[in-house]
């Protein structure tokens, strides 16, 4: 096994970089997940006075305490939605878990932290490995590609569902959720995944059912939409009318009880409930205490960052100053840790989302009645450069919680040219509006070699020529590739592409910013690799020249970066094959948490295995631990269960 490798030393040098600026104080973090681990381990280390180690294990035990009282509330039947009158009738289907063996379980597996190295399949709860899923994988295939086709719209609890129905086990993936929202320090609520249908569609439904203090409007149609005006009214009743009939036919009544408190409540209790009004602080503090890997913690972050500013800039505010309603209530929580724990559940590698489809017209929030999109939701795609359409459907079809979701795990808009489908998954929506609200989570597998094609327009008849008013917001008037793309990270790739493009171009007229600020967009637009070489051009000039390293389908949008960044006026272009090493992932065990490794196979047999370096840094950080002996437990870990 080959240890201290070059990857590994600059991993060293990068974190020991870290640690010296921030001792100079200058902000070298850049994760919120780091953030966020480093608050949680200064906060109880400052209250319990105790050394980080064991101050980290003991806040973590209070919060599988907190976890185990609210399983047993729930094995007692003191649901929330028994407060709301009892279990929605005639489920087909319902995969409700009981929490409170994963919650002492849970209390149990943190407390036993750092006596020992266990490997465990990634996102399979130690120990409840069921079949059908291979040991190294939490239901879908290693290197998965995911396609979101978000055509009607997305929110936090379809996509959740989707996720579920995507995997191959989804009684494993229900468990993993389960697991880390019975660690989460929040009260008031429980899930129920069951099956429901949508236009006679079989789908996966996510419900999180909040107790009265907590409950909000969010899938109240006459709530939503009523008292809007004579059109949404109309469009209310209509939206009701469409709803049980969809129900009528599938002998399925499992949004029933959502009407019913719609019509029994009206609205006019908009503001007698008290609404937990969170900052990102608190927010971020409860992601931190939940039990969770640091893949899924990192997502969950990212997806509040985006929320965050994205109704900080609907606002007039900062980040710092916001404070989330009805996006900080305890359902988008619960949705956000349950999505992000998903994803890293299911390997999601590479997520493509040609775009998020939002109806039109108005919505009724806690601010009022706001125009669809709204503008937590417009802000969201515009800061992440997320493509938009617009259908003929009167409502709300994206929701901010949603559209940050998928922000946060984007990795790319082009589908592969040629693909083939290896799993699909259905979550469903609350809503009713005259398109069903279904998610497709869709398992992909690219074709090798295939490249990436344009997002074909979306299926909206709002979007038809001529039609200026409903243009597709999304649809770029002209051919330009977005600039940017929010990279997977590299290291993490199982299914690493074996045909790449090399890019190049000399560059003798550019200061060392520009070819420095050149450098760092290319990578966040997706860039494998990029190289600035010193060079001596015609007539000894010195110069520079650029090398970038990208997938197929990444050459147009590093072209564009190069061209509006650069003076070069041309690129040269090479096409390269790689022979590249089969790869699996492992999850394992160690006295400083759970780490995930990345295991390499060499042509004779052996292995190599390689910690990720995001999993040991904030380790390494949180236990105050030296990065090298994080990795080298990690490494020792992988080799005690191989060998
Ligand atoms: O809570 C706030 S501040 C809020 C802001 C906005 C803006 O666009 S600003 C919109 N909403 C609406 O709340 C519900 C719930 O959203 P989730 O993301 O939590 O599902 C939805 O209708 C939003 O449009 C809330
Ligand atoms: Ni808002």
């Amino acid at each position: 096994m080959a240890q201290g490798t070059m990857r590994d030393r600059e991993a060293v040098m990068g974190a020991v970089g870290d640690a010296v600026r921030n001792g100079a104080g200058e902000d070298a973090v850049s994760g919120a997940g780091e953030d966020a681990v480093r608050a949680a381990a200064e906060d109880t280390r400052s209250g319990a006075g105790e050394a980080l180690v064991s101050g980290a294990v003991s806040g973590v035990g209070e919060v599988a305490v907190r976890a185990v009282g609210g399983a047993i509330r729930n094995a007692m039947g003191e649901t929330p939605h028994d407060a709301r009158g009892g279990m929605p009738a005639h489920r087909e289907l319902t995969l409700r878990a009981k929490n409170g063996g994963n919650a002492e379980k849970n209390a149990a597996k943190v407390n036993s932290r750092g006596k020992g190295h266990r490997v465990v399949a990634d996102g399979q709860p130690d120990g409840e490995r069921d079949g059908g899923s291979s040991a190294c994988d939490g239901g879908a295939s290693i290197g998965t590609t995911l396609w979101l086709d978000c055509q009607s719209g997305i929110a936090g609890d379809m996509l959740v569902a989707a996720l579920i129905d995507v995997a191959e086990d989804p009684a494993g993936a229900e468990r993993a959720v389960r697991e880390v929202l019975a660690s989460l320090p929040v009260e008031g609520f429980a899930v129920e995944v069951s099956r429901v249908y949508k236009a006679g569609i079989a789908c996966r439904d996510f419900n999180v059912m909040l107790d009265a203090a907590h409950e909000n409007h969010d899938h109240d149609m006459e709530y939503l939409h009523g008292g809007g005006g004579g059109a949404l009214a109309a469009r209310s009743a209509c939206d009701h009318a469409l709803h049980e009939h969809a129900h009528e036919h599938a002998h399925e009544h499992a949004h029933e009880h959502a009407h019913e408190h719609a019509h029994e409540h009206a609205h006019e209790h908009a503001h007698e409930h008290a609404h937990e009004h969170r900052g990102l602080a608190e927010v971020e503090a409860l992601i931190a205490a939940a039990s969770m890997t640091p893949a899924a913690r990192a997502i969950a972050l990212r997806a509040f960052r985006i929320l965050a500013s994205a109704e900080a800039a609907a606002h007039g505010t900062t980040i710092d100053q916001v404070h989330f309603h009805e996006v900080g209530a305890v359902d988008s929580i619960v949705d956000i840790i349950s999505a992000a724990v998903l994803f890293d559940y299911l390997h999601i590698e590479r997520v493509i989302v040609p775009q998020l489809v939002d109806g039109h017209g108005t919505v009724r929030c806690q601010h009022g009645i706001i125009p669809v999109p709204v503008p937590a939701t417009l802000n969201i795609c515009r800061e992440n450069g997320l493509p938009l359409g617009i259908c003929d459907v009167e409502g709300e079809l994206v929701t901010p919680t949603g559209a940050a979701l998928a922000a946060a795990v984007v990795t790319g808009f082009d589908l592969p040219e040629r693909s083939v489908v290896r799993r699909v998954g259905l979550g469903a929506g609350k809503r009713s509006y005259s398109r069903p609200s279904i998610l497709r989570a869709l398992i992909v597998e690219p074709i090798n070699g295939s490249t990436g094609t344009k997002p074909q327009p979306c299926a909206t008849s709002g979007g038809a020529e001529g039609d200026p008013g409903r243009a597709t917001l999304g649809e770029r008037e002209d051919d330009r590739v977005p600039l940017r793309r929010p990279a997977a990270p590299h290291s993490h790739e199982l299914t690493a592409p074996t045909s790449v493009v090399k890019l190049e171009c000399d560059i003798d007229d550019a200061t060392g910013e520009e070819l420095g600020y050149v450098a760092e967009l290319l990578r966040e637009a997706g860039a494998r690799e990029v190289h600035w070489l010193p060079i001596f051009t015609k007539k000894g000039r010195p110069a520079y020249q650029l090398q970038v390293i990208c997938v197929p389908e990444d050459v147009a949008r590093m072209e564009s970066v190069i061209f509006r960044e650069t003076p070069t006026l041309g690129i040269r272009r090479v096409p390269m094959e790689r022979t590249v090493l089969r790869r699996r992932r492992l999850t394992v065990e160690t006295p400083y948490g759970s780490i995930r490794c990345k295991v390499a196979e060499l042509p004779d047999g052996s292995v190599r295995v390689a910690p990720e370096f995001e999993d040991c840094r904030a380790a390494a950080r949180a236990f105050g631990a030296p990065l090298r002996e994080v990795m080298a437990a990690a490494r020792g870990a992988v080799s005690g269960q191989n060998g």
